[in-house]
This record gives structure tokens, C-alpha cells and sequence, in this order.
């Protein structure tokens, strides 16, 4: 295991006034930094942006409730050539983008670039869809009435999003949400706000409205209290853990608001006997690495049978022993550090408890010798289901390697969890993979595939992972709502 490390340049920007640590609020830049940004590889300070509350995000309600009819009342086509503006600025700016996200959340460069792609794809697909929101007659139990479906608008959407993907998790939001004739109001988390004042910076150059795309940063209680309760939001959109997507779903119940949640998982990766083992290898590191685990749809339990246990096992510590540690933007590096110092004692706690209890680390399982928050890339062997890291989303490059015997107990084991976002298996067995895939209670089943998120599909999850999808023609339901016509008096 390796380590690269590059010097504490400041941020080499082509285009400097993509570094925007004010707030969009009405088309204007607003505040002056109070809360710091930074690096989490090198500490280094890249920014300070305003401590708004309450007063602010109240302001940046008004701002999307008077904005709307107007945003909405434009033609599809409209939104969607604004829309596609967007895309395009994205795209012409991912270098800077890329550079701007990795430095204030730590993945390798080519990992931010990668998001930046998959973040821009969400608006370009919703430029299109803009133009396709279609309603629907139908056949009338009445002579002399007409019955007509329209999918308009829900209005004003308010938007709180999670560090990890600090642009693919806004986009994929906003991006339906403008398409549909919403407008919205984002706030962005404390650890990553510079990516999200960046992709806003190019939201006001495509020449989306003021007022229609908002963005403020700082005191989140007080910020959610009044997206959850102002009376002009239609909507609450909520991307981030299951205990804060519960807190803001009870707010929202007061004034009886639409909330669309994406929340916590703890996804089962299983190998069967029959399963290619190499592209399962490879599978397993690409859902469990990436991020350096921190993502909601990362491999968290990995159960392979007992045939071939010893030998995926030592493959996969071969591959993960090869991972490059360091920071994002040195060339190499494959692995960067966890979020926070919080994020990484809550790793070193989770390897802790399963070691203790009989868990082997195979490779790494300690802090890294880089400190800060790096944390070896790890594999642990003979994992139980008394382990913490059986029932808890680990959030950190740690692969906890379960065995098992037959089918059917390792789909019991993998749906005996409160969550249901992401799955995987790799299989041969034709008929073990529509018995499987259809047995796993999750929003979306990886077969043979370590990597499933797409612009294209329904991406979300069931039981306490969310309610709601992102994504595909099902991502604008969230911001239309359903209008029942009936046109009547048309007898002779
Ligand atoms: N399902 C998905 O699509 C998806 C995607 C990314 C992350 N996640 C989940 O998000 C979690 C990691 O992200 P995180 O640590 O940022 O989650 P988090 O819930 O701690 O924070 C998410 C956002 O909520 C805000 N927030 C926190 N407390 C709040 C409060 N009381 N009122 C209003 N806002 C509040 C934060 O400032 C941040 O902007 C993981 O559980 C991960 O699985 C899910
Ligand atoms: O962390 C959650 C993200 O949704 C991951 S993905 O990039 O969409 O797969």
C-alpha cells in the first residue's frame, strides 16, 4: 500500500470565479463567510461561507414561491434549452469542477471527474425529458363529458443534500425539478457547499431566472425547520442519512408537505458458488471502494459461499492492498481520506467491535500512517452476523467478508436489515437469478454488475432507505402532480 502526497497548492482554477463562497438567493450573491471549508487531505483552508438561518432561508422561499408561475408558465422547450445551457456549462467547466470537489471532499481527481459527468448527465437527460411530460385522456362515463389528466407542476421544492456526491446529488434533484416548472431552494452540506456555489455560479450563466435556483448555506435545523414548514413549499427533498430523513419527514407532516427521500443503505454483496470470480472481484471493489466506501450504495456486507470463500477472500485483499492512499489530486491515488475526523472514528470503532468479537483483518484494519482521516483500504475475514458491521452502514473502505451455505439462508441474511437501497449478486445460474433478484427487498438488484447508478434509471430505495426515485422518466414524478379535468356539457 503506497501513499502519494502533493504539495498544499492553493486551488489552481481555470476559471476563478468558479470559487464562489457567497449565497444565491434571488439571483443575488449574498453573506460573508462565517463557517470554514476544508481540505480534508491536506486541512488546508479553501473558503468561508456565510452562516445563514432562518431569516435567509425564508427569504430564498419567497424568492422560488415568486418566481414560479413565471418559471412554469414558460414552454417545456424553454426550460429545456436553459436546462441543456447548463449541461454544457457543466461539461465546459468539469476540470475546474472536478478539482473544486475533490479538494473539498477528498475522492481521487478522476473519481470527481467521473461525478461531474454523472451529475451533468442528470441535467442533460431532464433537458430533454422537459419536453416529454405527458398527460393523458380517459375514456369518459359520461356522453356528454371529456375526461383529461395533466401532470403540471408542484411548485416550490427545498433541497438538503449530502456531502459524498456534492454535485451528482444536487443535479439529480434539481435538475427534474426545474424541468418539470418547480423551483427550488438547496442547501447544501457544510462539508462540501464550494461544488454546489460552483454548479450555481453556472446555473445563473445559463440563464435560469432569479429566484428559480437558490442555493444557501448554514445553520441546517434552522434552515430545514422552514423548508419543512413555510407554507410556499410544495416539496422537501432530502438526500442523507435515515435519521435526519425521519426528523424532516415529521416536520413536514405539520403542513401536510411532499417529502421525497434518499437515505441510508446497507447493501448485501453476495457470490455464489457459480459466479465468475474475477468479475466478482472486481465487482466487489468497485461497489465497496469507491469514495473510499463512502457511498450510499457501497457494498457493506459481502457474502460469498463457502466453495470458493478462501479464494475470493485472498483476491479481493490482493486488489485492496494494491489501492493507492493519498490525496485526491496527486496522480495515482486511488484512495483518499474519510470526511471527517467523526467519519473515521466511526470506522476504527466498527473494525474494533468486529476484530474483537473474532473478525480477521486480512489486509489493513488501522488509521493510516498518512493520519488525518486516511484509513487503511480493509478486508476482514470470518465476519458474523453478531458484528456491528452486519447491521450498520460502515461509510468507510472497509469490506466485511461473510460465509455462507445455501440460497436461501444468505437472502434471509441479506434482507435482515432495516434498509433497502442497493443490492448485488454475481451468478451464472439463470434460474437462481430471477429467484434471487426478485426474493432481495431493495429498490435496485446489481446482478453481475458492481455499479448500477445511472441518469437513465429509477435510482432509490424502500423500507428505511427513502420513498422516492431519481432519475429515468420516474424522476419528474416527484415534482408534477396529477390534475383530474372533466369537461362537461358537450351533448348536442
Ligand atoms: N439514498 C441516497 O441516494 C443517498 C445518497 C447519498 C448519501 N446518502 C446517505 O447520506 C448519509 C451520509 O451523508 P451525510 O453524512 O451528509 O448525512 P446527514 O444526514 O448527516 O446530512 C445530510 C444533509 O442534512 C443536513 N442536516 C443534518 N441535520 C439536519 C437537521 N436537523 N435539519 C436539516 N438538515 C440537516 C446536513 O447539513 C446535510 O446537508 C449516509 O447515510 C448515506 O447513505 C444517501
Ligand atoms: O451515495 C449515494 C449516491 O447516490 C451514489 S451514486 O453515485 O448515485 O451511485
Amino acid at each position: 500500500m503506497t501513499v502519494q502526497f502533493k504539495s498544499t497548492a492553493p486551488l489552481e482554477l481555470q476559471d476563478p470565479s468558479l470559487l464562489e463562497s457567497r449565497c444565491l438567493i434571488d439571483g443575488e450573491w449574498l453573506g460573508s463567510g462565517e463557517d470554514a471549508v476544508h481540505n480534508p487531505a491536506t486541512g488546508a483552508l479553501l473558503g468561508n461561507v456565510p452562516r445563514f438561518g432562518a431569516a435567509e432561508a425564508t427569504k430564498a422561499v419567497e424568492a422560488a414561491s415568486r418566481a414560479f408561475k413565471p418559471w412554469a408558465k414558460r414552454l417545456a422547450k424553454e426550460r429545456g434549452a436553459i436546462l441543456r445551457r447548463w449541461f454544457e456549462l457543466i461539461i465546459a467547466n468539469r476540470e475546474d469542477l472536478a478539482l473544486i470537489l475533490t479538494s473539498e471532499q477528498g475522492k481521487p481527481l478522476p473519481e470527481a471527474r467521473g461525478e461531474i459527468d454523472y451529475a451533468a448527465s442528470y441535467v442533460e437527460y431532464y433537458a430533454e425529458e422537459a419536453k416529454r411530460i405527458y398527460g393523458e385522456t380517459i375514456p369518459s362515463h359520461r356522453p356528454d363529458a371529456r375526461i383529461m389528466v395533466t401532470r403540471q407542476p408542484t411548485g416550490v421544492v427545498t433541497a438538503i443534500t449530502p456531502w459524498n456526491f456534492p454535485a451528482g446529488m444536487i443535479t439529480r434533484k434539481i435538475a427534474p425539478a426545474l424541468a418539470a416548472g418547480c423551483t427550488a431552494v438547496v442547501k447544501p452540506a457544510p462539508e462540501t457547499p464550494l461544488t454546489a456555489l460552483a454548479l450555481a455560479v453556472l446555473a445563473q450563466r445559463a440563464g435560469i431566472p432569479d429566484g428559480v435556483f437558490n442555493v444557501l448555506t448554514g445553520d441546517a435545523p434552522a434552515i430545514g425547520e422552514v423548508f419543512c414548514s413555510h407554507p410556499a413549499v410544495r416539496v422537501v427533498g432530502f438526500t442523507g442519512s435515515t435519521e435526519v430523513g425521519k426528523l424532516l419527514m415529521r416536520q413536514a407532516a405539520v403542513g401536510v408537505k411532499k417529502v421525497a427521500l434518499e437515505l441510508g443503505g446497507n447493501a448485501p454483496f453476495i457470490v455464489f458458488d457459480d459466479a465468475d470470480l474475477e468479475a466478482a472481484v472486481e465487482g466487489a471493489m468497485v461497489s465497496k471502494f469507491r469514495n473510499m466506501g463512502q457511498t450510499c450504495v457501497c457494498a457493506n456486507r459481502l457474502y460469498v459461499q463457502a466453495g470458493i470463500y478462501d479464494a475470493f477472500v485472498t483476491r479481493l485483499a490482493e486488489r485492496v492492498a494494491a489501492l493507492v492512499v493519498g490525496d485526491g489530486t496527486a496522480p495515482g491515488v486511488t484512495q483518499g481520506p474519510l470526511i471527517t475526523g467523526e467519519a473515521l472514528a466511526k470506522v476504527e470503532t466498527l473494525v474494533a467491535d468486529a476484530t474483537g468479537k473474532g473478525a480477521r483483518a486480512v489486509t489493513g484494519g488501522r488509521h493510516h500512517g498518512l493520519g488525518r482521516t486516511f484509513y487503511e483500504p480493509t478486508v476482514l475475514a470470518d465476519v458474523t452476523a453478531e458484528m456491528a458491521v452486519a447491521r450498520h452502514e460502515i461509510f468507510g473502505p472497509v469490506a466485511p467478508v461473510f460465509k455462507f451455505t445455501t440460497e436461501d439462508e444468505v437472502v434471509a441474511a441479506a434482507n435482515d436489515t432495516q434498509y433497502g437501497l442497493a443490492a448485488y449478486f454475481y451468478a451464472r445460474d439463470i434460474g437462481r437469478i430471477f429467484r434471487v433478484a426478485e426474493e432481495l427487498e431493495y429498490g435496485m438488484v446489481g446482478i453481475n454488475s458492481g455499479l448500477l447508478s445511472s441518469e437513465l434509471a429509477p435510482f432509490g430505495g424502500v423500507k428505511e432507505s427513502g420513498n422516492s426515485r431519481e432519475g429515468g422518466p420516474h424522476g419528474i414524478d416527484e415534482f408534477v402532480e396529477l390534475k383530474y379535468m372533466l369537461i362537461g356539457g358537450l351533448a348536442r
